[in-house]
């Protein structure tokens, strides 16, 4: 008896080792052969497919190189240098192609009419999966899908209205003013010039705007954890670069470590705001109103009247967006901000019809928020900033089920790539000048720009587009034109570009400027 159970569970064991075999084989070759094969009958082109890596150790090896090689001031064809393998794939296989990011082929998509497509699709285009390292920098809407994304989006979309962001102005004024009188120390510290390099202060200044308008802190209370999530980020790119093998998490790495280590304590910092504010709501003070308000009022007025979190969020779900609109917040805006200075200083031109444009609206008066829709120049000058250095160089998706795209018909388990940096880029869009600063082109509107094609999309698209998009607007039009009142830039010699391809597009020198205080 003992024996024939002794032969039945090693039976058992031999079915489930062989289950498991099977799973790993067709994992890492059945199944991206049988998609390989599915992609090249209808015309697509990428290299072979090589066991388990795929193009994994040839992308991260090419944004080393890039990353070595500066580019000439006057270059804004940043596109090798941020999406090198792509531009290398595209070389060698033309816009039809595909790479492998590991067992999963990945299409390029370069119609206008195809991303509109996968854009309002949302359920059948959805985000990729993360892996349980790169969550570890943010979940939160971003990346939730169907009823949870909804349930969130809904909630969180009174935050952005523009009731609310007008409501948000003084306290972007405040940041504002605080970062240009330190630069105006800084120069009156010389006489009436200096260099300064701006990046980081423009970080600082969109960390400050977000405390104060999303958590009504400060940059202060929150700057731990802005510097933790920047930290975070570095190695969420590098984990993102590499496979991901399952179990991998718990493997004792330095890099393991430290990225656990990291959440535990922005987790940590975050409760102790949210109790700080709980506290403050329960005595009737506090502002129940911002990001952070309407976060906790979801949680407890929500789940405590309901008793189920079909109807809130849990605390855990409020940490989670907390951690990500700390980073998305912040990320994206000084992005758009370091390149306009950057541009604006290389064209001296856009940068006087700038300010003749804010001295106009304004006069020498303090900024209101109705007047930044004056500002018709200065939004030409964004959007065009945008469109040759999007902060977002490219999104991802993932097909859920075998589906007609285009032409195409793509099986679940494709991941898609839509390229922005290269459709800003694209020649057959904008013109043999695609690689020129011409704020002109969106004198009459971005549908007029793109002829209403998406060929412009910094922000994404559809359903999912950037919940940020008006208030970065106003922040970002709102430092710009206190910049160009108080001061005249332009590069300075030790200004070295090189675009990074980090989450968003920075700089990887800095952005070191000649700031002249105007008399
Ligand atoms: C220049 C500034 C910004 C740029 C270029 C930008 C870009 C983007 C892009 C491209 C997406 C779409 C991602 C995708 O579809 O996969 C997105 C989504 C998002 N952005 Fe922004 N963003 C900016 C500012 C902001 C700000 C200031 C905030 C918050 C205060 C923010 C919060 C978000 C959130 C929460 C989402 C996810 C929306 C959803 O999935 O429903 N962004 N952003």
């Amino acid at each position: 008896m003992e024996i024939v159970a002794s032969y039945l569970v090693s039976f058992l064991f031999a079915i489930i080792l062989a289950i498991y075999a099977w799973r790993l084989l067709d994992w890492a070759w059945f199944r991206p052969r049988k998609l390989d094969k599915c992609l090249r009958k209808q015309g697509l082109k990428g290299n072979s497919y090589k066991l388990i890596f795929g193009d994994l150790k040839g992308l991260s090896k090419s944004f080393e190189d890039a990353k070595s090689k500066p580019l000439n001031v006057s270059d804004d064809d940043v596109s090798p240098r941020i999406l090198p393998y792509f531009v290398a794939a595209i070389k060698k296989h033309g816009k039809n192609c595909f790479i492998w990011l590991g067992p999963k082929p990945m299409v390029l998509v370069w119609d206008p009419e195809v991303i509109r497509e996968v854009f309002n699709k949302h359920t059948l285009y959805q985000k990729p999966k993360s892996t349980p390292l790169t969550k570890l920098l943010a979940q939160g809407i971003g990346s939730y899908e169907e009823d949870k994304w909804a349930m969130h989006r809904k909630i969180l979309n009174p935050a952005f209205h523009t009731e609310k962001i007008k409501n948000m102005f003084s306290a972007v004024h405040l940041c504002c003013t605080e970062m240009v009188s330190q630069w105006e120390e800084a120069v009156s510290m010389k006489g009436t010039s200096c260099e300064l390099d701006v990046w980081p202060y423009l970080q600082r200044l969109t960390s400050d705007v977000i405390s104060r308008t999303a958590f009504g802190s400060n940059y202060e209370e929150g700057r731990k954890i802005f510097e933790l999530q920047k930290e975070q980020a570095e190695h969420v790119v590098e984990a993102s670069r590499t496979l991901y093998i399952r179990g991998w998490r718990f493997l004792p790495t330095k890099q393991n470590r430290r990225m656990k280590e990291i959440d535990k304590e922005v987790q940590g910092m975050i409760r102790g705001i949210i109790d700080k504010r709980v506290k403050a709501m329960k005595a009737g003070e506090g502002n129940a109103d911002d990001l952070l308000g309407i976060l906790l009022e979801s949680n407890f007025k929500e789940i405590e009247q309901h008793g189920s979190k079909d109807f809130g969020m849990t605390t855990r779900e409020v940490i989670e967006e907390c951690k990500l609109f700390y980073f998305a917040g912040q990320e994206t805006t000084s992005a758009l901000l370091v390149w306009t200075m950057i541009l604006l200083s290389r064209y001296p031109d856009w940068q006087a019809r700038a300010r003749e444009e804010v001295l106009h609206v304004f006069g020498d008066g303090t900024l209101k928020f109705d007047g930044l829709n004056r500002l018709k120049i200065v939004t030409m000058i964004l959007h065009e900033s945008l469109r040759l250095y999007p902060p977002a160089a490219s999104l991802n998706r993932r097909i859920t089920t075998n589906t007609k795209l285009g032409e195409l018909s793509l099986p679940a388990g494709v991941m898609l790539f839509l390229p922005i940096l290269l459709l800003h880029h694209d020649k057959e869009i904008w013109g043999d000048d695609a690689m020129e600063f011409k704020p002109e082109r969106f004198s009459d509107g971005i549908s007029k720009a793109t002829k209403g094609q998406m060929a412009f999309f910094p922000f994404g698209g559809g359903p999912r587009i950037c919940i940020g998009l008006n208030f970065s607007m106003v922040e970002a039009k709102m430092a710009l034109a206190m910049i160009l009142k108080r001061f005249t830039f332009e590069l300075s010699p030790s200004y070295t570009h090189a675009p990074l391809a980090a989450i968003t597009m920075q700089p990887q020198y800095g952005a070191p400027l000649a700031l002249h205080k105007r008399l």
